[in-house]
């Protein structure tokens, strides 16, 4: 008797929740029926938090079931789908399908012209900010924000970004990659070493040069120049160093917090402070110091600032010191607050921590994956180190200039590897959008007129659009003798899965492409709202339609961070490839003296076994966390002076 009410209070819970469950299926059932979007019905939302903790134990046994294996729902299903199936999912689907869920109804997208109508519609397809509310951490910022206040916030984040900041991001990023590259090679250069942790050392990189173009800081490479005293009298930091009043050096704040991020934003206070865990202590060390050392940075700018009344040029060269320039809080009679169109402290505390997380993670991943890639076509290597001859001449690192040699970069072999290497491995591989609170909206769709109905969940595709043979020159898939096909499902008749910088190369004869503006008032009123309108990649490249290469986003809120991002990325690569070469770690097959001892056609089977691991590694263990990257296992890479490679097989 005692066990009768319970049970029936359970029951009667089961029904209301079942209820619940199908009446909103059938609604979102109904709601794709009359958008016209192709559908696909899926029991899960494939976001939903207790979905995303079980699916990798369930679906090893889900993908064996009969009966629901070969349920396209599955393949969608998992929290990495997209880049699993690639465009594999869409050859299935269609370019552009409708996922209908107990929750919200989502549609994905691999369709040039429906993202760039999507991307030019700002009102339309808000970006769903619940995704993002907890990176609120610092204060309110132009990541989490939307309408009018993103209008705010990205009026006074974006102007920052200027050549002046990119001049800074080309210097600081040479000045940091010499000191990796020291790291790597030894201070006498002669290297040989085989290191499994090259993104670790890009991570640091790219987080050093943030530090400086962002807020003026310099950092030390730890057993490189951190022993540098004018450095150090100048005011940079040292990992070695806790300044008074600290407990933390200043890089290890930055470092440890924006690599236990997850953990941040998602425990609470109080678990992180009493929970017995030296990791989760640390992380919340990481957290406070952090925000302390960003306040004094902050104070230090700002006393600067007013003293000079805001004239003082060299405060206003970092993105934090153009900030706090242009918030409204220099004025006499400013508050802490925002004012009408200005940024409060704290909301430049904000911006300062969503650029750092936005960039540090993104341009290094781009770097390390440039790197795979370049160790696994060594051909491509060669010809990148012959054209940085070409464009720097044999002149010493410091006689590189931004004006004269970006350019030849960006719009060169180096700069196509750059475009390639984001165009196969999109740090960000869905750019998520909705019509949350916007209503019904029509969209063209395979050249059809269709409805999104209210409150659906868009996904961009980036690693689906940027393999989409509409869009891209192509060729035949790797034959069987050099390996096969890089994927198992995505592309197989073509070479869109595959590495290949050379399709981003026009004949050189061919004229440049004439820069086009498609709608003058469309880009005069994005540009009123800090939105670089300029194209993503050089006008002596290949030009993909728009909408189909969209690493940074596109429209309004594309990356604000885009041409810091490139800088960085392509000084990085020249200073690499201009005294040394990258090639695959062989230590799994063959140690130094036996690959000393091989003829030409024992070390290319050695190094062919290398890239087929190191092939594998890419396609199967990269996972997204935030951003795309090498989630299992490590692959292993050497530097060798040029001239004294291994493996340079043409
Ligand atoms: C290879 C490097 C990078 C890639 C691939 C990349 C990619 C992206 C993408 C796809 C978005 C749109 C995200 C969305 O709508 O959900 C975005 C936004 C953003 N990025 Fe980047 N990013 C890179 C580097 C950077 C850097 C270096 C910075 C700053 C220093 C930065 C700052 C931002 C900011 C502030 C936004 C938000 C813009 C807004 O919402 O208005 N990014 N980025």
């Amino acid at each position: 008797m005692k066990l009768i009410i319970p049970l029936l209070l359970f029951v009667a819970y089961t029904a209301y929740k079942t209820y619940l469950y199908a009446s909103k299926l059938y609604r979102n059932l109904l709601d794709a029926r009359r958008s016209g979007i192709p559908y696909i019905v899926a029991p899960v939302w494939p976001i939903n938090r207790l979905w995303l903790a079980l699916e990798p134990l369930l679906m090893p046994y889900l993908r064996k079931m009969p009966f629901i294996r070969d349920k396209p729902w599955l393949m969608v299903s998992s929290g990495d789908w997209i880049w699993q199936e690639r465009y594999g999912a869409f050859e299935k689907l269609g370019d552009t399908f409708m996922i209908v869920t107990p929750r919200y109804n989502a549609i994905y997208t691999a369709e040039a012209e429906v993202i760039n109508q999507i991307t030019t519609r700002r009102n339309d397809f808000p970006k769903p900010i619940q995704v993002y509310g907890t990176l609120d951490l610092y204060g309110k910022n132009v990541v989490t924000s939307e309408g009018s206040e993103w209008r705010r916030h990205r009026k006074i984040t974006s102007p920052p970004f200027t050549e002046k900041n990119n001049h800074l991001v080309w210097n600081e990023s040479l000045y940091q990659a010499s000191n990796m590259v020291t790291q790597w090679v030894g201070k006498d250069g002669k290297a040989g070493k085989t290191w499994d942790n090259i993104s670790t050392d890009a991570m640091r990189l790219s987080l050093h040069v943030i530090s400086r173009a962002g807020f003026n800081v310099r950092c030390l490479w730890p057993g490189v120049d951190d022993d540098d005293e004018q450095a150090l009298k100048e005011g940079a930091m040292s990992t070695a160093i806790i300044p008074e009043g600290h407990e933390m050096s200043y890089v290890e704040s930055m470092s440890t917090m924006l690599h236990r991020i997850i953990v941040v934003l998602i425990c609470p206070d109080w678990l992180m402070k009493y929970f017995p865990s030296d990791f989760l202590k640390k992380a919340r060390l990481a957290y406070f110091e952090w925000g302390r050392y960003m306040k004094e940075i902050y104070q230090s700018k700002f006393d600067a600032l007013k003293k000079s009344a805001g004239t003082n040029a060299d405060e206003k060269l970092d993105l934090m010191g153009a900030m706090i320039s242009s918030s409204g809080l220099l004025d006499d009679d400013a508050t802490k607050a925002p004012t009408g169109s200005g940024l409060s402290e704290s909301e430049i505390l904000g911006n300062s921590f969503v650029f750092m997380l936005a960039g540090h993670e993104t341009a290094a991943n781009t770097i390390t994956h440039a790197l795979y890639f370049l160790a696994m076509n060594p051909g491509t290597q060669q010809r990148l180190q012959k054209e940085i001859d070409d464009i720097f001449g044999g002149r010493p690192i410091s006689e590189w200039n931004y004006d004269r040699d970006l350019n030849p970069l960006f719009g060169g072999l180096a700069g196509a590897i750059m475009n390639e290497t984001l165009r196969v491995i999109p740090p960000v591989v869905i750019i998520p959008k909705s019509n949350f609170k916007s209503g019904d909206q029509k969209l063209t769709v395979g050249g059809k007129e269709v409805i999104v109905p209210d409150n659906t969940y868009i996904g961009l595709c980036a690693a689906g659009v940027q393999r989409n043979p509409k869009y891209w020159p192509h060729g035949p898939a790797r034959s069987a003798e050099d390996g096969g096909p890089m994927h198992p499902k995505s592309n197989l008749d073509n070479d869109l899965e595959e590495f290949k910088p050379e399709r981003w190369l026009l004949d050189p004869n061919a004229k440049p492409l004439e820069e086009t503006s498609d709608d003058e008032k469309a880009r005069k009123e994005a540009e009123a709202m800090g939105v670089n309108t300029a194209p993503d990649t050089a006008n002596t490249l290949f030009r993909p339609p728009k909408g189909a290469y969209v690493p940074f986003s596109e429209g309004y809120r594309a990356c604000l961070g885009r041409r810091f991002a490139q800088v960085e990325i392509l000084a990085t690569l020249a200073v690499i490839f201009s005294q040394y070469s990258v090639e695959l770690g062989v230590e799994d097959w063959a140690d130094d003296e036996e690959v000393e001892k091989m003829g030409e056609k024992e070390r290319k089977d050695v190094w062919l076994k290398a890239r087929t691991e190191a092939e594998r590694k890419v396609r199967d263990c990269m996972g997204t966390i935030i951003t795309l990257q090498l989630r299992k296992g490590k692959i292993p890479m050497r530097f060798a002076k040029r001239g004294e490679e291994k493996f340079m097989f043409a």
